[in-house]
């Protein structure tokens, strides 16, 4: 078992939803590509997340970023996020920040104003991100996703308290149940975020339970990730469209949720309710807002209905961190309360 030291981190957050970059102090993370290396982190090194996203140093629903080496040539870094369960393959609050600290940190060679684009290679694929830059500042990040698809509609889901729920499976870069929170006679932007909370997460836990979908890539993201509540607003407008996603273990994004609204925006297009270029903004449970828009059409693997989608927003930087642990310290190597 590798010892736990001191660890240096970065802390920002997208939309009030969180994100520590672990700068210094991990261990060595063995496997050649990206989704070996979250399998060698799992095996190897769990405690060193549960010892940042968890209790004293972290809370239920933390969120983080380890910084690695890319497997695919034209990525300028590759990334691997941490949540309160294990390890995700898609997360476009992190890109949003990450666009930020790539230009202020120096990671990109020559930024390029007014806007820099970085090769960003997440566990699902290659991400391009464009930060907004003038040579002093940076600002809003968006950023075109890995294709997302439309894997299945209307399917019914046994939810326990609330009987059969329908809901649309998609993929955004990680497969989510989406549902308009009045089938639980729940309301996204009123009801309790804890009610919306037990009501995601049994939807999560019974599609996990007996739903299998399929990745055109690697079995590795072969699962579902999460339940995003929506107001039942998709039909174009220019008013926004409110969604709270419930991820990982009953995680609760403050943001929109940057896969989550791409899987959103493509089901969308799906049926009907948006056309390419159309600018659409989604309110996550903080208030903050993405904007969205479908770039173009793309066969992925076998999915025909498969979509790039753009997701803007800005990361804002909260501070930086030293975390320690002292040998006789049980409890301190990470706890979270249910
Ligand atoms: O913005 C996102 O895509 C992520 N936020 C937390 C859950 C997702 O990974």
């Amino acid at each position: 078992m590798a010892k736990l030291s001191t660890v240096e981190t970065t802390e920002m957050h997208t939309g009030g939803e969180p994100l520590r970059i672990i700068e210094k102090g991990y261990p060595e993370i063995k496997g050649n590509t990206i989704l070996e290396k979250i399998r060698y982190l799992r095996e190897n090194l769990d405690m060193y997340r549960k010892f940042l996203m968890w209790e004293p140093r972290g809370h239920y629903d933390m969120y983080g970023v380890l910084l690695v080496t890319p497997d695919i040539e034209s990525a300028d870094f590759g990334t691997i996020f941490l949540h309160n369960e294990g390890y995700s393959s898609m997360c476009g609050h992190a890109v949003i920040a990450l666009g930020r600290y790539a230009v202020d940190k120096g990671l990109v060679k020559n930024p390029q104003t007014p806007e820099t684009k970085i090769n960003i290679q997440c566990p699902c694929g290659l991400v391009e991100a464009y930060v907004e830059y003038d040579g002093v500042k940076t600002e809003n990040v968006r950023f075109r996703s890995v294709p997302s698809f439309v894997y299945a509609t209307d399917v019914d889901v046994a939810v326990e308290g609330y009987g059969t729920v329908q809901v649309d499976v998609v993929y955004g870069g990680a497969f989510y149940a989406l549902v308009p929170a009045e089938r639980y006679g729940l309301k996204v932007r009123e009801s309790s975020v804890e009610e919306l909370r037990r009501a995601a997460g049994n939807t999560t836990d019974s599609l996990r339970r007996s739903y299998k979908v399929e990745h055109p890539e690697s079995p590795d993201l072969e699962f579902i990730y999460g339940t995003i509540m929506t107001d039942g607003k998709d039909e174009f407008s220019d008013d926004p469209t409110a969604n709270m996603c419930v991820f990982a273990e009953r995680e609760v994004d403050r943001s929109p949720c940057g896969s989550g609204v791409t899987a959103r925006t493509a089901l969308q297009y799906f049926k009907g309710h948006r056309k390419i270029g159309q600018k659409r903004r989604f309110r996550g449970p903080s208030g903050a807002m993405f904007t969205t828009s479908v770039v173009k059409e793309v066969t992925y693997g076998k999915y025909k209905n498969a979509v790039v989608v753009e997701v803007s927003g800005k990361g804002h930087y909260s501070g930086s961190s030293k975390f320690t642990l002292e040998d006789d310290d049980e409890i301190g190597q990470g706890f979270i309360l249910t």
